[in-house]
């Protein structure tokens, strides 16, 4: 199939075809779109840096960042802020995010840029909003695991939830911070305490994952980057994340050893920038790509694009836990299928690796399950 205009940048700039990337078959590449509608934004603006009023585009959305002002949130705004699907951009931080708006506001992009701090403002920052990203947050320090962070975060997690719930209950919600395993669970069941829980609007962010696991893949393989695609599974902490090698895309093959070590590299990715990064903090550029990358899937899927799929880790009956990262179709409502194919006709490796995470999920889930309701209990 050979797939070229994107609706949202069809009158971009006069110019037309903007993703003009051969599929064989579409549904089965993971973000490739994304990437590609992406990147070709960034080279029409490149292209046309001169011209002012070069990216006056169709741009309808709100998007809220919570955490705006860190090492995640600042590098995810000035990706958002290049959205063309973007009219708003909603910045939330307890510190700092003055700044981070002022500078960014002076960029000419679509987007009007505000900024919002203290609890008084975050209902403001909420209001009316399609897609609110969650970084806010503590990050590891070497030595840490990621549910050594839940006690600080999974508080922060739980009060920014409540306050969605409360101001824009409809929007889809992308959570940042970790740890994932537990901090979906909580505010899962926080919207349910509200009475607004709406499973299909309730996002993990697992895209860094599969980023990671394209990018080891391509380079092991020698592949062209764009075209990798491995669908990335189970959860986002060490072994519970399970890159399915065997699905990737272009079809290739791994020997016994590559399945290893690309496997373990991919689990330990985030262990990887947190040590080099000695003190300083974990992924912050790349999250912040790959967390780009999945709100413009969104907001594509939110546009009426019908053939968007990413990775997520949502609520789910693709096997007997009920929260797995899996592929996903995006639609306007959000979740429109979670994709059960991935999971047939898995090596035996894979179906060990399966077997072997689920009872750390489990137990990552439950804990931020029982967080949640005790603190009702208590509160
Ligand atoms: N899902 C993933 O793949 C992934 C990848 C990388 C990092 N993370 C997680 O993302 C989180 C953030 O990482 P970072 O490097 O940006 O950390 P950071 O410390 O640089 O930034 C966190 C920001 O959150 C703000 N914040 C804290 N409490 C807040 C609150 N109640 N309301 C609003 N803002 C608040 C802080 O002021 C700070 O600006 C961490 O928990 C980290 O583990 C997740
Ligand atoms: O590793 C971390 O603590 C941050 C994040 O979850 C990552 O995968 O990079």
């Amino acid at each position: 199939m050979n797939f070229n205009s994107r609706n949202h940048l069809k009158d971009f700039n006069g110019l037309k075809a903007v993703a003009s990337v051969n599929y064989d078959s579409r549904s089965s590449f993971l973000g490739k779109e994304s990437t590609a509608a992406l990147q070709q934004c960034f080279i029409r603006r490149a292209q046309n840096h001169t011209a002012p009023n070069a990216f006056q585009v169709q741009a309808s959305f709100k998007v809220a960042i919570l955490g705006a002002a860190g090492g995640i949130g600042q590098p995810l705004a000035l990706l958002v802020k290049m959205s063309p699907l973007v009219s708003d951009l909603h910045l939330y931080d307890i510190a700092n995010v003055k700044g981070v708006a002022a500078d960014l506001s002076h960029c000419n992009t679509p987007s009007r840029v505000r900024d919002f701090t203290g609890n008084d403002e975050l209902a403001n920052c909420l209001k009316d909003v399609d897609v609110v990203v969650i970084p806010a947050g503590v990050p590891r320090k070497p030595g840490m695991t990621r549910d050594d962070l839940f006690n600080i975060n999974a508080s922060i997690v739980k009060t920014l939830v409540e306050a969605v719930a409360d101001n824009c209950p409809d929007a889809f919600i992308h959570i940042i911070s970790n740890p994932v395993n537990s901090t979906i669970p909580i505010a899962a069941e926080v919207l349910k305490q509200k009475g607004v829980y709406n499973p299909k609007k309730l996002f993990g962010v697992t895209t860094l994952d599969v980023v990671r696991a394209n990018t080891f893949v391509a380079q092991k393989k020698n592949l062209k980057l764009i075209d990798v695609d491995v669908p990335v599974i189970g959860g986002h902490a060490g072994i519970t994340i399970l890159p399915l090698l065997s699905k990737t895309k272009p079809s290739v093959t791994f020997t016994d050893e590559e399945v290893h070590d690309l496997t373990v590299r991919i689990q330990n990715a985030g262990t990887e920038v947190v040590e080099a990064k000695a003190g300083a903090g974990s992924a912050t550029l790349s999250m912040a790509y790959a967390a780009a990358r999945f709100v413009e899937s969104s907001l594509r899927a939110l546009d009426g694009d019908s053939d968007v799929y990413e990775c997520s880790f949502v609520q789910s009956e693709l096997t007997d836990l009920p929260f797995f990262a899996s592929r996903i179709k995006l639609g306007k409502q959000g979740v429109e299928a979670v994709i059960s194919s991935d999971l047939q006709g898995l090596t035996e490796y894979e179906e060990k690796a399966l077997e072997s995470l689920k009872p750390e999920l489990r137990g990552s889930i439950e804990k931020g399950v029982a967080f949640a309701n005790k603190q009702t209990v208590t509160a």
